[in-house]
Parts: C-alpha cells; sequence; structure tokens
C-alpha cells in the first residue's frame, strides 16, 4: 500500500482549538518528539501572527531533525499588494524554513465576501504567492481553504483556484474542509473528480464539526490522496481537526499504508498525553486508540470472554499503538472481573467461588449505596486486602473534631483536630487549613509524618464531590472522589456519607494507606 505523508498541524491549527495555547518551548518538545516519532512535516505556526510563533521558528533551527520538515504557515498575499511587499508572505520567508503552507480561496463566496476582491485578482493572488515562494527556494504546500464548499457552489471556480496554485508551482495541494460540514462520499466523490483534472499530489485537511473528520480523511485516502493533516488529539479550531491519533493507527494497522514507523505507532499513546500535558488539558480518557478507556472493560460479559480471547472485545491489540488494557470493577462486574483483578494484583488468594462471589454482592452493595470503584482503585485494592489479606490498617481513628468559625469582617476559620492509634501510640494533634478538608488532610499528615515519612511525597491531586440524591438537598449523600500521586503513581479512593467530612476522611484515609501499602512494595 502506498505512502502516506503525516503532516502535523497541532501547533497551528491545534492551537486554535479553544483553552489551547503552547508557549514557545511547548512548541520545541512538541515539534522534537513528532520528529523522533517519524512524523513526515510539523507546521510550526504563523509566523506573520504572533511573536511567540515567530520565536518557535528561530529556536527550531538550533536543534537537527532527522525526519520531519518544519512548515511556516500563512495566507495568499493581500488584494491589490505585490507579493514581495506582503508582510505575510515576507514573515514566511523570515521564519528561515524550507516548507511554506499557505491557504487561499477555493470558494468564490469568501472570495467575494471575506476577501472583498474580485475572483480574477484571487487566482493571481493564489498563483504570485505560491510562485514568489517557490523562486525563493521553498517547498510550498498550498492549502486550498473550504475546497469542498467552494466546489459544491462552483466546482469550475474551485478547479481554476487549484490550477494557478498549480502554474505557481505548488507541491502539495491540500484540499480543505474548513467548515467540517462535509459527508465522506462528498469528500471521496470530489477527491475522484480533482484527481481525474489536477496531476499534483494531493492531500485532505479536515474539520470535526460533523464528527467526521476522521472518516472523511480516511474516505480522501481512498479516493487517492496521499497527504492528510490533523492534529494530536483532534484539538482545533470550533469542534476540532481530524485527530492523527486516529487517523494513522488505522490507516496503518487497517488499511495497510506506510505512515509512521510501527515503532514509533507504539508511542502514540504516550504522545497524546504528552501533547494534552503540556496543553494543559486533561486527557480524553475516552478517546478511541489512545484513551484510558480505549481499552478497558467494564461489563462482566465482555471481561469474562477477554479472559478467554481478547480479541473478543478489542478490535486491535492495544500495544500495537502504545495502549493497556484494563478491566474495571463495579456493579456490572463478575466474578471474572474480579479474578482478573486477584491476578493482576498478584494476589495469591485461596477463596473459594463461593467467598469470591460474596465480596463481589458486597461490591456491589456498596455501589448501590454510592460507591464508585472503578475510578477508585486504591479504596478497591485496600477493600480487597482487608477482606482477604490479614491487612492491618497503618493507624486508626479514635475521634475527630471541625470547626468552622464565620465571623463578620475575617476570613472563614477551618480547624481539624483529631485522635488517632499508630501501633500502641496515642496521637492527638490539631490543624487549620483553607477549609475544612484541608484542614483534616493537614491534621492527618502532621500525626503521621513521624511514622510515616514517605507520606510527604504525597500529594492530593484532585478532589471531587458528587451530590447522588439531589432531590434530598442538603441532607443528600454525597461521593467524595479524591486523587492522590507521589510523582511516580497516582491512585483515586473514594468516600460516600450523608455527611460531607465523613465522606472526605474516608477518601483522605483509604489515600494515605494505598500509598503506604505501595510504598511497602504489595
Ligand atoms: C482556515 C484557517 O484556519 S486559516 C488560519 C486562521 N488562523 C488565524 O487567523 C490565526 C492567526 N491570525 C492572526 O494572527 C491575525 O488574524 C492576522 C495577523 C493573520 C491578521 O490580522 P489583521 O491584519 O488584524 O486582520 P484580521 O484578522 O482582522 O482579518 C483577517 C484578514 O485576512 C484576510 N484574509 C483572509 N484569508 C486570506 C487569504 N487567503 N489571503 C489573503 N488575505 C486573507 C481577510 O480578508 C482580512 O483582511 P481585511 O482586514 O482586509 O478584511
Ligand atoms: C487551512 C485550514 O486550516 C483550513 O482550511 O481549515
Amino acid at each position: 500500500m502506498a505512502v502516506v505523508e503525516i503532516y502535523d498541524t497541532t501547533l497551528r491549527d491545534g492551537s486554535q482549538g479553544e483553552g489551547v495555547s503552547f508557549s514557545a518551548e511547548d512548541k520545541v518538545k512538541i515539534a522534537l518528539k513528532l520528529d523522533k516519532m517519524g512524523f513526515h512535516y510539523v507546521e510550526g505556526g504563523w509566523p506573520g501572527s504572533n511573536p511567540k510563533d515567530m520565536a518557535f521558528f528561530q529556536r527550531i533551527k538550533n536543534h537537527r531533525l532527522s525526519h520531519a520538515r518544519i512548515a511556516a504557515f500563512g495566507s495568499t498575499r493581500k488584494p491589490g499588494v505585490p507579493v514581495q511587499e506582503d508582510g505575510n508572505i515576507q514573515s514566511i520567508l523570515a521564519a528561515g524554513v524550507s516548507v511554506a503552507t499557505i491557504f487561499g480561496k477555493s470558494w468564490d463566496l469568501h472570495v467575494t465576501r471575506a476577501l472583498g476582491t474580485t475572483l480574477e485578482e484571487n487566482l493571481a493572488m493564489i498563483e504570485e504567492s505560491v510562485g514568489y515562494l517557490k523562486s525563493r527556494g521553498l517547498t510550498v504546500i498550498y492549502d486550498a481553504e473550504h475546497f469542498f464548499d467552494g466546489f459544491k457552489a462552483n466546482a469550475q471556480y474551485a478547479l481554476a483556484t487549484l490550477r494557478a496554485a498549480v502554474r505557481g508551482g505548488a507541491d502539495r495541494l491540500v484540499l480543505c474542509d474548513t467548515n467540517g460540514g462535509s459527508l465522506p462520499e462528498e469528500i471521496a466523490a470530489i477527491v475522484e473528480r480533482v484527481k481525474e483534472e489536477i496531476p499534483v499530489v494531493l492531500g485532505i485537511h479536515c474539520h470535526n464539526d460533523g464528527e467526521l473528520a476522521v472518516a472523511n480523511t480516511l474516505a480522501a485516502v481512498r479516493a487517492g490522496v496521499t497527504h492528510v493533516q490533523g492534529t494530536i488529539n483532534g484539538y482545533g479550531e470550533r469542534c476540532g481537526n481530524a485527530n492523527l491519533c486516529s487517523v494513522i493507527p488505522n490507516l496503518t494497522l487497517k488499511y495497510g499504508h506506510e505512515t509512521i514507523p510501527r515503532s514509533s505507532l507504539a508511542q502514540l499513546t504516550d504522545l497524546s498525553r504528552y501533547v494534552s500535558e503540556l496543553a494543559n488539558l486533561h486527557p480524553n480518557t475516552h478517546q478511541p486508540f489512545v484513551g484510558a478507556s480505549a481499552f478497558a472493560h467494564k461489563g462482566g460479559v465482555h471481561v469474562n470472554a477477554i479472559l478467554k480471547d481478547p480479541r473478543t472485545y478489542e478490535h486491535i491489540d492495544p500495544a500495537l499503538v502504545g495502549n493497556r488494557r484494563r478491566v474495571l470493577v463495579s456493579e456490572l462486574s463478575g466474578l471474572s472481573n474480579l479474578f482478573y483483578k486477584l491476578k493482576e494484583l498478584n494476589f495469591n488468594l485461596d477463596a473459594s467461588k463461593e467467598e469470591t462471589r460474596r465480596f463481589l454482592e458486597e461490591i456491589k452493595e456498596l455501589e448501590h449505596q454510592g460507591y464508585m470503584f472503578e475510578g477508585a482503585e486504591g479504596s478497591f485494592e485496600l477493600l480487597l486486602r482487608r477482606a482477604y489479606d490479614n491487612y492491618r490498617e497503618p493507624f486508626k481513628l479514635e475521634s475527630l473534631r471541625v470547626i468552622i468559625e464565620l465571623k463578620e469582617n475575617s476570613p472563614v476559620y477551618s480547624e481539624a483536630i483529631i485522635k488517632l492509634t499508630v501501633g500502641d501510640q496515642v496521637v492527638h494533634t490539631a490543624a487549620e487549613g483553607n477549609g475544612p478538608v484541608n484542614a483534616l488532610d493537614n491534621a492527618l499528615r502532621k500525626a503521621l509524618e513521624v511514622f510515616y515519612p514517605d507520606i510527604r511525597r504525597m500529594q492530593l491531586t484532585d478532589y471531587k464531590v458528587r451530590v447522588l440524591d439531589e432531590k434530598d438537598g442538603t441532607g443528600a449523600v454525597v461521593r467524595v472522589l479524591i486523587e492522590t500521586g507521589d510523582g511516580e503513581r497516582s491512585w483515586g479512593t473514594v468516600g460516600v456519607s450523608t455527611n460531607i467530612i465523613e465522606a472526605s476522611w474516608q477518601a483522605l484515609v483509604d489515600s494515605i494507606a494505598y500509598g503506604l501499602l505501595k510504598n511497602n512494595g504489595r
């Protein structure tokens, strides 16, 4: 099967996504990672747009890349402005790259309404801009903005814009579904028409407004394009761009195309999380191929079959994209989920099937009360160990008191006083906090630090409260989920009560107890 060039525009179109902003240094880090993984092109930004993007192009020059070519983005020249005097075109040259990607108008509506110029002038803008950049020795990728909408409105004019780019010497013509509303069969039919008319390497750039960006990209490849643009995690303007974390494995594993090397495919999950971390966005756990839930099995029937043969409920081996299989325990579990977890935790359990079933019933009853173990693997393992493993709690609560004081013209005061036994010692301590849960956390740590210095490395990274029966108002049951990390790993714990302090305390106790358990190598 043919080679399909992978052109990443995370650093440019991805940055156009709401909530996404990379520093120049982040951009360099991502570009280097993409290069190492064998991406063919990395679009670094629009140098004529802002100083940060220009800084990226200056910095990336200090690195030797082994695979990727860095592209600078921009538009065709302005109407009525000579190309050599156009600031945007000049800034592409100033970026010092060997690849320029410029977008031009394909849709007559855009020419007359957005640009406010004539159809003839737009053709001249395209031809002269491409031609000028070519004459300066650059590879030129021409992004035909709104190509599909333009073709549907006025096919002859849309094709004429491509011919103008070809006269200018464009190396690639990229057909863009800019508004993201096209359907796969429309994309395929239009690509086929263009292929008949224009003898230049064709590419595709799809947006996700109809949630079809990946499907449209694949349809375009099936119809003959060999250059694909997209972003990591599908970040991009409005609903985003074609998600390369799905496009690449589909092209490689399903259609058998050569894209990035197979060894790099196994780094795709890592890449997805790396980019979301630098974008400061939570990873989308439900993302196909690379999301934490992509190979997470919850239903008992599924887990039972997975244990017999993973192909029963997995479309690919998760390791091919660097992901892993997970089995969740919940009210929807059967014995198979538990047996899987016991094996995963290296639990040498002698329990009978009946005993395990009783434990399963207990989990289902706790979930009925409001516990949720699939996001609280720490609490689940502790429950298991408390039931079967002669587990010794690292401390025991004797009593706990929380004081909240509200005074006019003063900040709210929160204090927690706790009495614990650790081994045969009684510890009595108090601490303040910026809220009652923070005060509890501080008091608990203060009491335990002398006995368990490892606690200093454990930090609460997330605290979520969910009211379970809103109709009961302030008397409702609440579920508290806490995420804790120690720099190497992170774990979730859960607490449930009609009292938010008690629910928080349960989750806090499990978070510390689980951290200590793991530090003891269990
Ligand atoms: C489909 C896409 O995603 S294209 C990429 C879109 N990305 C961005 O817009 C992010 C970066 N953009 C920017 O930083 C700014 O918009 C700039 C620096 C490019 C331009 O800023 P300004 O000069 O203030 O113009 P402004 O943003 O208000 O308007 C865009 C201008 O580009 C013109 N333009 C739009 N497309 C093209 C084109 N293909 N060729 C030439 N000019 C174009 C518009 O007609 C408008 O010009 P006008 O002011 O004469 O009406
Ligand atoms: C060029 C581009 O980003 C688009 O048409 O969507």
